[in-house]
């Protein structure tokens, strides 16, 4: 099985993800926030670094598909399914050129057809995961990432809140595989009962495709 968890910045797919791959007992593919030496400066820069960022985590979410897909038994803290939105949003944003774009969709498009020549051409399920927008605000200040911070950046408000609003509309179009949403305002993943009832949806789900 390969799972593929999405959503808007801050709702708590990484802890979910976490969850997801203790409980099935599969392999966690993360990409550190520590170790992304582009994001800092996105965050100071967006105008300059926009585009670089984009092509980072393209180039790290190819590898991990690639290899998730191949091994048949992971689960992926957000994936390459989804990151043409935070392309798309930088870009009417004014942070990425059309040409950029345009480079940007070509290179994806080559890559998505690459995945069609490995042992499992899709994920077997995505699991989007939301939250209103007041508690998304709320878990990026309880994190505390400096760059990220509204405090210190009110522009980064609008951004969240156009990122927060266009993930609907991704997740009603996303059609590569299998999908569910779990509401992770209703279940806080801090309570412990919480985690079991979302890991029962997901193991219903589950089941329903094998
Ligand atoms: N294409 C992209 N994919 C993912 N993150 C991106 C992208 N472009 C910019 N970012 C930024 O990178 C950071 C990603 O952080 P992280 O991996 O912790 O994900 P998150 O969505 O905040 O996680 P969680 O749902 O676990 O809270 C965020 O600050 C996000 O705004």
């Amino acid at each position: 099985m390969v799972i593929i968890t999405a959503g808007m910045i801050g709702v708590g797919k990484t802890t979910l993800t976490g969850k997801i791959a203790e409980h099935l007992h599969t392999k966690a593919f993360f990409e550190p926030v520590g170790e992304n030496p582009v994001l800092p400066l996105y965050y100071k820069n967006p105008k300059q670094y926009g585009f670089l960022l984009q092509i980072y985590f393209l180039n790290k979410r190819f590898s991990m598909i690639k290899q998730a897909l191949t091994d048949d038994n992971n689960v992926l803290d957000r994936s390459i399914y989804e990151d043409a939105l935070f392309t798309r949003e930088n870009n009417a944003e004014g942070n990425i050129t059309d040409t950029e774009l345009e480079v940007y969709l070509k290179l994806l498009d080559n890559m998505m057809s690459d995945l069609q020549q490995l042992p499992k051409r899709a994920p077997d399920l995505m699991v989007y995961s939301e939250t209103d927008f007041e508690t998304i605000l709320y878990r990026i200040k309880k994190r505390g990432r400096d760059y990220e911070q509204i405090d210190t950046n009110p522009e980064l408000k609008d951004y969240y809140y156009k990122m927060w609003s266009a993930y609907k509309q991704w997740y009603k179009d996303y059609d590569a595989s299998p999908k569910m949403k779990i509401d992770l305002e209703r279940y806080d993943l801090e309570d412990p009962k919480n985690v079991d009832a979302v890991l029962a949806m997901i193991d219903e789900q589950l089941k329903s495709l094998r």
